[in-house]
């Protein structure tokens, strides 16, 4: 008998709404552990919300978000579902890293010492385990040799590396990327996105990204799903959905995106 494994992330009738603006309508979706999902779609249809929500950085106005199976947003109690407490978002986070379009490095800090911090403060590693990981994890990412520099010295490129190093410290069962080369200079963004590349391929973590990289999504996705308004209306893989997309939606926004480039 086959077995289907838990998704690792499921959406289940998620609405969220901005006072009147529904962003997010009656959502369902979910991604199967190790999974590599891209969210594609226009401006404000709800992408970089559905990782804020994953991160409880926002909590849902309706539905249930799971991760692994357990509820993020809520909590079993007895039969019922209700909204998490402010404990229980802190555990189930520490699943789900994120690497932003900002780096968003604690420039007081040196490189090494960005990537010790949260192993050592959130999962209570010692210093000296959290260390090593960390040397490990520079090594990974090309940057072994510049541990005690400040962010600063470091380029674009460099320091999302060290922000890369950074959430994978955590060893978390899903990794969230939002436009994570918007702000690098174009010589540098290959690099980044050869590196995430081989990331997805060698670990078992589960990825959603948001990025406008067709080129990178083509390659690295399991599953495009294409958002419009707060709803997925194209979710196929990547080699269907660049090539012959289904949804009128989907091929104006793909025709949009190659007018600009
Ligand atoms: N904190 C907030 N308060 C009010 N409205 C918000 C808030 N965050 C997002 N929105 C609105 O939610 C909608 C979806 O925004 P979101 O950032 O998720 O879209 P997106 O698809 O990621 O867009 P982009 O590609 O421009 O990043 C937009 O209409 C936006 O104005």
């Amino acid at each position: 008998m086959s077995h289907t494994p838990e998704p690792m992330v499921r959406f289940d009738g998620v609405v969220k709404r901005f006072g009147d603006n529904v962003v997010l309508d009656q959502l369902d979706f979910t991604v199967a552990p190790g999974e590599f999902v891209t969210l594609i779609g226009p401006s404000g249809s709800g992408k970089t919300t559905i990782l804020r929500l994953l991160m409880t950085l926002e909590r849902v106005s309706e539905g249930v978000i799971t991760v692994g199976g357990e509820p993020l947003s809520h909590m079993r109690r007895g039969d019922r579902l209700v909204p998490a407490d402010d404990k229980h978002l802190a555990a189930a986070r520490r699943r789900i890293g994120m690497v932003f379009q900002q780096f968003n490095l604690f420039p007081n800090m040196s490189v090494l010492r960005n990537i010790t911090e949260a192993p050592v403060h959130v999962l209570g590693l010692s210093p000296a385990e959290a260390e090593a990981r960390a040397r490990d994890l520079l090594e990974l990412v090309g940057l072994g040799d510049r541990c005690d520099e400040h962010p600063s010295r470091l380029s674009g490129g460099q320091q999302q590396r060290v922000a890369i190093a950074r959430a994978l410290a955590m060893r978390p069962d899903v990794l969230l990327l939002d436009e994570v080369t918007s702000a690098l200079d174009p010589e540098l963004v290959a690099g980044v996105l050869d590196l995430l590349g081989d990331i997805a391929r060698t670990t078992d973590i589960t990825f959603l990204c948001v990025t406008h990289e067709m080129g990178f999504a083509r390659q690295v996705s399991d599953r495009v799903m294409m958002f419009d308004h707060g709803r997925v209306i194209e979710d196929a893989p990547p080699e269907q959905l660049f090539t012959d997309p289904r949804e009128p939606r989907t091929r104006e926004f793909l025709q949009a995106v190659l007018d600009r480039s």
